[in-house]
């Protein structure tokens, strides 16, 4: 099979240090559409992550409850907000983003779903879908053909069985995702223990992560770290692995410090400083 799994040496080969004469102009705008009432918190966690990932620019589209939040609790921040106050309704900006994601705390309302449609129709920006934007897409799987090629999905299991059904063995799942991620031209971030990454027939088994990552909106985390990476200028399938390594990187480099009981998401964050180093020495 055509696995390869990604070690330090591979990652080493793909990491491009950052430019001395780089300005937040040249390090890549993002824009994270995310979150519903009561889960802002999700785009709190993408944008933030996506931020501490590298890009020089990040803006967050949120639901108007949302506004003094995300300004509060990450005043780098800039955020735009919907029309509606709980949920999203038309994704509309004046931005010119290198890279947008869609999907966590997103909810899935029908007023959602129709904004989501109509954007699919007209985006050409690089796009990384998770979470309900994913669930929308597994309810209306006809949509799966007006995203981009090389449109990444990262879906955790349950959202993975929505999108390509059940199987009944781990070489099932992993052919059901080789045929899904062909047919429609997306990379596919299957999350799990490993994490394992699937671009048509090429297939890329992580090595870093823990289960101190099995926490409330690690999967949001992840999110805002591809997407930072694809804003500057990575390949979308370099960004994956890149991305998917370094997230479980700041677990294995947390671990002896915070054991697994007390990580969580934000620790991520909190150790994405100590991940790239690690890398930009080896
Ligand atoms: N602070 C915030 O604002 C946060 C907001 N968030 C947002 O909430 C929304 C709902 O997202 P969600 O993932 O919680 O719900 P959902 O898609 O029903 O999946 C849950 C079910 O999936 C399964 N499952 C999951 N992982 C699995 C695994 N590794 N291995 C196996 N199974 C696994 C498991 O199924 P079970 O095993 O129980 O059958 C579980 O019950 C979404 O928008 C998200 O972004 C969250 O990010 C949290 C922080
Ligand atoms: N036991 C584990 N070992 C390694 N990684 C894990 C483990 N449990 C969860 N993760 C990682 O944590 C993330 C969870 O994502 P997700 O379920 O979408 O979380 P959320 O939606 O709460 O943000 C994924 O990247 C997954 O690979
Ligand atoms: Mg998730």
């Amino acid at each position: 099979m055509n696995m390869l799994h990604i070690t330090k040496s591979e990652i080493t080969k793909r990491y491009k240090p950052i430019d001395s004469k780089a300005h937040k102009g040249t390090q890549g705008h993002a824009l994270i559409v995310a979150g519903s009432y009561g889960k802002i918190g999700a785009a709190v966690l993408a944008s933030k992550a996506c931020l501490k990932s590298g890009s020089g620019l990040v803006t967050a589209f949120v639901p108007k409850c949302g506004y003094q939040i995300l300004q509060i609790s990450n005043p780098e921040i800039m955020t735009l907000t919907d029309v509606e106050e709980t949920f999203i309704s038309n994704i509309d900006f004046d931005i010119k983003p290198q890279a947008i994601a869609i999907g966590p705390g997103l909810g899935q309302e029908k007023i959602t779903q129709n904004a989501l449609h109509q954007f699919f129709k007209s985006n050409t920006v690089p796009l990384i879908l998770d979470a309900d934007a994913l669930n929308i897409l597994s309810i209306n799987k006809n949509w799966l053909s007006l995203l981009q090629p090389k449109t990444i999905l990262t879906p955790h299991p349950k959202e993975l069985e929505r999108l390509i059904g059940k199987w009944n063995s781990d070489e099932e799942k992993l052919d059901k995702t080789k045929a899904f991620s062909k047919q429609y031209h997306v990379i596919v971030v299957m999350k799990g223990a490993p994490t394992v990454v699937i671009d048509g027939d090429a297939v890329y088994k992580n090595s870093t992560g823990n289960a101190a990552l099995a926490t409330a909106g690690s999967g949001d985390v992840l999110t805002g770290i591809i997407t930072s990476l694809v804003a500057q200028s990575y390949e979308p399938i370099t960004a994956a692995i890149l991305g998917v390594y370094l997230h479980g990187l700041t677990a294995d480099i947390a671990l002896p410090k915070t054991g697994h009981h007390a990580f969580i998401a934000s620790d991520i964050i909190n150790y994405l400083g100590k991940a790239f180093l690690t890398i930009e020495n080896e």
